[in-house]
């Protein structure tokens, strides 16, 4: 097989990354909030309001610290963001989800999650994408990595210097794609399973605005932020 090597330059790119996505960990006392005692489904939306809120504020500082984003057009940059949010939700969410938690947290959280006003019919998929991620055993740079391939992602709505973005995402793909082959030797298409993932999470988005419309039926209300970058109300 191939001897992958990763420069220094990709070594620096990968730092860079991992560095900024370390750096912005949603405050822990919020994940911890939704282990403790028994909530209401009202408390429940609550919460995950309060989490979703705090991750976009995660997200654009992460997206800021991505070698090259803040060198791209300014309105490239914000049609980026607004395309990638529920994305990079869901993916963190799955990530979060399938930490090793003390045993029984996982269930708890699931409960939770079930039991906060959302429509049924999402569970199953978002439920099943958590699982299919928590299957992938992603070391933290490939979690970083995906993330960032999945901001600069070049076919968002309105974006228009393309190239620019494609440039950007490359660099990333191609660290990826060595950093799966040194890590998961023994798996050949590991590289090609994680980005099948990225295919997962545009459907997961779709549902999310359906979602959205239909807790906006019941009455639920968001933050000034999630209504901002989800485009609601
Ligand atoms: C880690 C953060 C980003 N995750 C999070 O907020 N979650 C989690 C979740 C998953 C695993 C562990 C901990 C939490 C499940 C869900 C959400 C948010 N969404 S939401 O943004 O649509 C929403 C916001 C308000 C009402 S509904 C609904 C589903």
């Amino acid at each position: 097989r191939e001897k992958v090597e990763i420069t220094k330059e990709q070594r620096a790119l990968m730092k860079a990354i991992v560095d900024a996505y370390n750096r912005h960990q949603i405050p822990q006392d919020v994940a911890k909030k939704l282990l403790q005692e028994q909530y209401s489904p009202e408390e429940n939306f609550l919460l995950l309001t309060e989490m979703a809120t705090s991750q976009v504020q995660v997200l654009v500082e992460f997206t800021k610290n991505i070698p090259g984003f803040v060198s791209l057009d300014r309105e490239d940059q914000i049609a980026l963001l607004k395309g990638s949010a529920v994305e990079a939700m869901f993916l963190r969410s799955a990530q979060v989800f399938s930490r090793k938690m003390p045993s029984g947290h996982t269930d708890v959280l699931e409960e939770r999650i079930r039991k906060s006003g959302m429509p049924e019919e999402f569970m199953t998929p978002m439920f099943n994408f958590y699982k299919s991620i928590g299957e992938l055993h992603m070391v933290q740079e490939e979690q970083a990595i995906l993330t960032a391939i999945t901001i600069l992602t070049p076919d968002r709505p309105y974006v228009k210097d393309h190239q620019a973005v494609e440039r950007l995402q490359e660099s990333m793909l191609v660290v990826l794609r060595k950093l799966c082959v040194l890590q998961h030797p023994q798996e050949l298409q590991y590289f090609a399973r994680l980005l099948g993932r990225l295919t997962e999470l545009r459907t997961l988005s779709h549902y999310h605005a359906e979602m959205l419309t239909s807790w906006r039926m019941n009455d639920h209300k968001f933050t000034p932020l999630l209504c901002e970058i989800w485009d609601v109300q």
